[in-house]
């Protein structure tokens, strides 16, 4: 049984598209990044650390594995992760406008014997951000609880000017990564192995 350590409600829809049953534990790892310590460092601890916790509160139950994630917006040495406030938020949008950023997401999965480890790297390029634009996506309230301050599934897709890697991954769960590491522990994907409802006979 395979259960997603997450609160994050975009993991769990990404997650329930591969259309297997999976069990949700909510949990509050810190996120801080230690002095010193790479971006990309950082986002497969975060990811790591919240698999591990999961893994710890069913422990005692046998076949269970854990998947933890983590999202950054990595603008060179900057991390933005989910903004404190509005003004952090505003902050954040008015350094993105404009120039590139990395979205890293790390997907960890652990079991009681084994622990396996995907990254994804996108490239997110920002067209030019005005004053009032930031102000008036701010106040929708939608940067709050994301990753450098928008979300590219939501009103955030009109700053991306081009977008090179995982659409699933910018959202918080790379689906491409994620498929191949359930399959290295033998998590079924029904999801993926029959053919979808009402697809008609001759395409299938
Ligand atoms: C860049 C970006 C991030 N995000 C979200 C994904 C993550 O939920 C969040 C980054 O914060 P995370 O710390 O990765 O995740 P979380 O706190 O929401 O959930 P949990 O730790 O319980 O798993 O930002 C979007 O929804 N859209 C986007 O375009």
């Amino acid at each position: 049984m395979l259960h997603l350590a997450s609160k994050s409600p975009r993991r769990r829809e990404l997650l329930g598209r591969l259309g297997l049953e999976f069990g949700v534990l909510d949990l509050d790892v810190p996120e801080r990044r230690a002095p010193g310590e790479a971006p990309a460092e950082y986002v497969r601890r975060v990811a790591r650390e919240k698999a591990g916790a999961g893994l710890l509160k069913v422990a005692g139950v046998p076949g269970v594995a854990v998947l933890g994630a983590d999202t950054e917006v990595i603008l060179g040495d900057e991390v933005f992760g989910k903004p404190r406030d509005a003004e952090d938020a505003a902050g954040m949008l008015r350094r993105l406008s404009g120039r590139t950023h990395e979205v890293v997401s790390a997907v960890s999965v652990v079991s009681a014997e084994r622990e396996a480890q995907a990254v994804s790297v996108s490239q997110v390029t920002f067209g030019e951000l005005s004053e009032a634009q930031i102000a008036a996506y701010v106040a929708t309230g939608e940067p709050m609880g994301k990753a450098g301050a928008y979300a590219i599934q939501g009103g955030g897709e009109m700053f991306v000017r081009k977008l090179s890697g995982s659409y699933s991954g910018v959202m918080g769960l790379p689906l491409y990564e994620t498929v191949a590491l359930l399959r290295q522990f033998g998590i079924a994907l029904p999801g993926l192995e029959q053919p979808a409802v009402g697809t008609p006979e001759a395409a299938r």
